[in-house]
């Protein structure tokens, strides 16, 4: 019989990840885009005339010291009805206190407990989470009172480190705007379309696409589908890049063309409105006179974007091995350490499993880096059981840089006896990673308060492994090199 699959992939529809989106975009990873939503609404060759057309503000908004090297420089320009500044004072707000960027505890080896006076965990514990709570019926929660912090590393004052966050919301932010002083928002929807409004353009974005809304860019986010979750990546250093191919050559992982920006899009809306700023991990609102929307055009190369990862080309072994998770890396926020990332964000795609001789799963390791895992959708290669909850979309896993982890028992079981023909991996599922070089402190309400972790993870996973050691055994490479195979 065969092993292949009986319609031909190469006769299967391809169908987008979001075949809903209403909105036009502008293609290509960090392109310098015009784009007016009243004709000639962009000034002519210069940036800020003395008198804009349509009697419009000019305002610079950067995403990079205004020195940076040419080919790190971030800006944009954009031509608003009435400039940011028509703002009231900010004061804290207090309705959502489950975000942070404090992930370092003042006595980590508390002996008492693992728990730092400040309510963060920095444990080597293994970790898993089942799908974090959406809101309660009857309850109405929109993003930003949705958000909860789960893990990172670092502060936002002296941008070093990263956060990851999840949210879950079930409720439009209505006149609310949220910006981000901190970083960049790398958003990874696991339920439900986000319409996110920004001062750039409409975007929406469904599961297994991703949004990147960098540092400043005010938005609002509706729910069309209704209750929705994803997670975040939060870097507070530089901005998400596409990772060089090297050997691999100019193409090939995710191409630039199919990074889509908002076209300019604005409303005429003086009411009152509120924004809220995320500074220093902490949030802060002041009142807005109108909607922050009022963008008639805008220029430059500092705009949020989305990809659908879909459209990712997979590269990978067609010999033997089970190659390293960096060959599916769609975006990386680099360090100053070669090589080093402050966080990759890597997925593992629907592709061809056909290496030879191979344990074809993920092996066990301990990693220099610290990997946090989701799941969009289908499951994850070798988290076979679900003893005590298992893996599942919308839930995560942490394992520290150092923390022991790998297929779970019966992964191993499966990876070691299957038969190595060529099979589909992963249809039908998307499982992503965060890795980061930095080490993270659990948030409190992660660890306890979302009441979504496994208490026993580990035993749960790795308890029913077994030594079978055999001292005659000489291997499955050996017995191919014996028949002439290998
Ligand atoms: O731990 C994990 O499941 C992520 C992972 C996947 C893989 O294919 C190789 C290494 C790795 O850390
Ligand atoms: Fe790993």
């Amino acid at each position: 019989m065969s092993h292949l699959p009986e319609t031909p992939l190469s006769a299967a529809p391809w169908i987008p990840s979001n075949p809903k989106d209403p909105y036009k975009y502008l293609s290509g990873f960090g392109s310098h885009f015009e784009t007016e939503a009243l004709e000639g609404a962009l000034p002519k060759v210069q940036n800020s005339p003395q008198v804009c057309p349509y009697k419009a503000y000019t305002e610079c908004l950067s995403g990079t010291a205004f020195t940076a090297p040419r080919t790190h420089n971030l800006k944009a320009w954009l031509y608003r009805i009435v400039p940011s500044v028509g703002q009231g004072t900010f004061k804290p707000y207090t309705a959502n206190p489950y975000i942070t960027s404090d992930f370092h505890s003042s006595d980590p080896t508390d002996p008492s407990s693992v728990k730092s006076p400040d309510g963060v965990y920095n444990v080597p514990h293994q970790a898993r989470w089942s799908p974090f709570p959406l809101p309660e019926e009857g309850q109405s929660v929109d993003f930003l009172d949705g958000l909860r912090t789960v893990c990172g590393s670092g502060h936002p004052a002296s941008r070093h480190g990263l956060a990851i966050h999840v949210y879950a919301a079930n409720a439009d932010m209505k006149k609310r705007a949220l910006y981000n002083s901190d970083g960049d928002f790398l958003v990874v929807p696991q339920q439900g379309r986000l319409d996110i409004t920004t001062e750039f353009g409409k975007i929406s974005v469904a599961p297994n696409e991703i949004v990147v809304i960098p540092r400043g860019v005010r938005f609002s986010v509706a729910l069309p589908d209704g209750p929705s979750r994803g997670y975040i990546a939060e870097c507070y250093a530089g901005h998400y890049e596409l990772p060089d191919l090297g050997p691999i050559g100019a193409n090939g992982l995710a191409n630039p063309r199919d990074f889509l920006h908002p076209v300019a899009w604005f409303e005429e809306d003086s009411s009152a409105w509120t924004v809220v700023s995320k500074f220093g991990g902490k949030l802060f609102e002041a009142e807005l006179r109108g909607s922050p929307f009022n963008v008639i055009a805008w220029h430059g190369n500092y705009a949020p974007y989305k990809y659908d990862l879909q459209r990712f080309m997979v590269i990978n072994t067609v010999s033997y091995d089970h190659a390293d998770p960096s060959i599916f890396t769609v975006l990386t926020c680099k360090s100053a350490m070669a090589g080093t990332a402050y966080l990759d964000f890597v997925i593992f795609p629907p592709r061809w499993g056909v290496a030879d001789w191979t344990f074809r799963p993920p092996w066990y390791h301990r990693n220099s880096m610290t990997e946090f895992m989701g799941l969009i959708k289908g499951k994850y290669e070798a988290k076979e059981s679900t003893k005590g909850g298992g893996f599942h979309p919308g839930g995560a896993t942490l394992h520290s840089m150092m923390s022991a982890h790998g297929p779970d028992a019966l992964g191993f079981e499966k990876g070691s006896g299957a038969e190595l023909h060529p099979v589909r991996v992963a249809d039908n599922t998307q499982a992503f990673m965060f890795e980061s070089y930095l080490q993270f402190g659990i948030t409190k309400w992660a660890w306890e308060g979302s009441g979504a972790r496994q208490p026993n993870y580990m035993l749960d996973s790795w308890g029913e492994i077994k030594p079978s050691f055999d001292k005659t055994f000489k291997g499955t490479a050996a017995e191919a090199m014996a028949n002439g195979q290998h």
